[in-house]
């Protein structure tokens, strides 16, 4: 048992979709929440850059003694996780993994809605067929989700509207299951639930990378049993803005302190005159 706490993060407030996964099916464990608020959207970067986002993340995480880190964005978990999982001493989850599997069990035709940057990854294609390679999947980038879910936008007619757009597609296929692949997106679940037939069943990745985390954590004897401190939330960018976005799925209004992230050692390498 530890009562270490459990690092989350992701570019935004989608990570909030996993944490209150954490909050339904694992109470008694504190939660430290960082969001890269600063440098959001994530969903359009290079995975150069994704790396060095995520190491800095989970340098800080490991700084603040954290026994487990979930990566609560797709778009980190598709370009970086399988590099940096090796590169720290305790469990990092991604949600891909464990969205696909969910999505396999339930689906033969499966569209995915993600950020360009994890569409165009495939990764969500390859972990799907891995598992059953007669699974069909059809990958939609969405670029304007992120920024109209982060500037509030979620009621906007032109959210409406866009989400028609995206889906159309996914639709002409006769998609019956649609996989979540932005932690953002469960945000907008009474606009897209509008738009899909009743027959589409809808997967969130975040009930399934929590339900690893038990597993691990039970695995591992990492368990906390005394009870959860207040969740903790740290932003690189405004903590005001984060705070008043973020009260409609929290409920209160979080305290939000600003983060400094710390630089990472650049990884140690030979010089090539040194080698004889
Ligand atoms: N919520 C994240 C990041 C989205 C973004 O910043 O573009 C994801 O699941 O990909």
């Amino acid at each position: 048992m530890t009562t270490a706490k459990i690092g989350v993060f992701d570019s935004g407030v989608g990570g909030l979709t996993v944490l209150r996964e954490l909050y339904r099916q694992l109470p008694n464990e504190s939660i430290l929440y960082f969001a890269d608020t600063a440098r959001l959207p994530y969903g359009n970067r290079s995975q150069a850059e994704i790396l060095q986002f995520v190491r800095q993340i989970l340098l800080w995480m490991q700084q603040q003694g954290v026994k487990m880190a979930i990566m609560a964005c797709n778009t980190s978990s598709a370009l970086a996780l399988e590099t940096v999982r090796c590169e720290f001493d305790f469990p990092v989850l991604g949600v891909i993994l464990p969205g696909a599997r969910a999505a396999v069990a339930v689906g033969k035709r499966i569209g995915v809605i993600a950020t360009p940057a994890t569409a165009a990854s495939n990764a969500y294609r390859r972990a799907i067929q891995e598992v059953d390679p007669k699974v069909q999947v059809w990958q939609v980038g969405c670029p304007a989700f992120v920024p109209l879910i982060e500037q509030n936008r979620i009621n906007d007619p032109y959210t409406y509207e866009i989400a028609q757009e995206y889906l159309q597609p996914l639709l002409q296929q006769q998609i019956d299951t649609l996989v979540y692949g932005c932690t953002h997106y469960p945000h907008l679940a009474p606009i897209l639930r509008r738009i899909l037939p009743k027959t589409v069943t809808l997967v969130d990745p975040a009930v399934h990378v929590v339900a690893a985390a038990v597993q691990e954590l039970d695995l591992l004897g990492l368990k906390n049993h005394q009870g959860a401190k207040p969740t903790r939330f740290g932003v690189s960018g405004c903590p005001q803005q984060f705070a008043r976005l973020s009260v409609q799925w929290l409920g209160c209004t979080p305290a939000v302190e600003q983060v400094c992230l710390p630089v990472p050692m650049p990884l140690q390498s030979v010089p090539i005159e040194s080698i004889d």
